[in-house]
């Protein structure tokens, strides 16, 4: 089990975020914005999808890190803390007791 959360990932992006260190590709991805951040997530989804599609889990992994980082990257810049998220998805679950989430047909 690895020693390492996507809740830990979200605090590094937050402060590399804000270091003003020239090497920080978090700091250059924020520098620039929205658009590019969307951008480079939708090129790392395109990536994953043809990792899957060729049935290569070596490149599936890595290219699934590479994904999640520029997600939470884009939530970052959008202001949206992970919590949000996982909270989404906890109510779907209906465990949270938010009834009316878990009971709303899914897209
Ligand atoms: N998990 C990641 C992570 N995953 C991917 N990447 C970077 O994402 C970039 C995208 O890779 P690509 O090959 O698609 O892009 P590229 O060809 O280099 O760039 P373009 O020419 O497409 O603009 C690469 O520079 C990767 O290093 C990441 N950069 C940072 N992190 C985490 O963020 C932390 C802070 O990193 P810095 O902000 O760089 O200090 C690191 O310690 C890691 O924990």
């Amino acid at each position: 089990m690895a020693q390492f959360s996507l809740a830990e990932l979200e605090t590094i992006i937050h402060q590399r975020a804000h270091s003003g260190d020239p090497e920080s590709w978090t700091a250059k991805l924020f520098a620039k914005g929205m658009d590019k951040a969307a951008q480079k997530l939708g090129e790392e989804a395109v990536e994953t999808v043809i990792a899957a599609v060729r049935g290569d889990k070596q490149a599936l992994v890595s290219e699934s890190a590479d994904l999640m980082y520029h997600w939470l990257v884009v939530l970052g810049i959008a202001g949206i803390p992970l919590d949000d998220v996982l909270k989404e998805l906890e109510g779907r679950t209906g465990r949270s007791g938010v009834a009316e989430k878990a009971s709303r047909p899914r897209g």
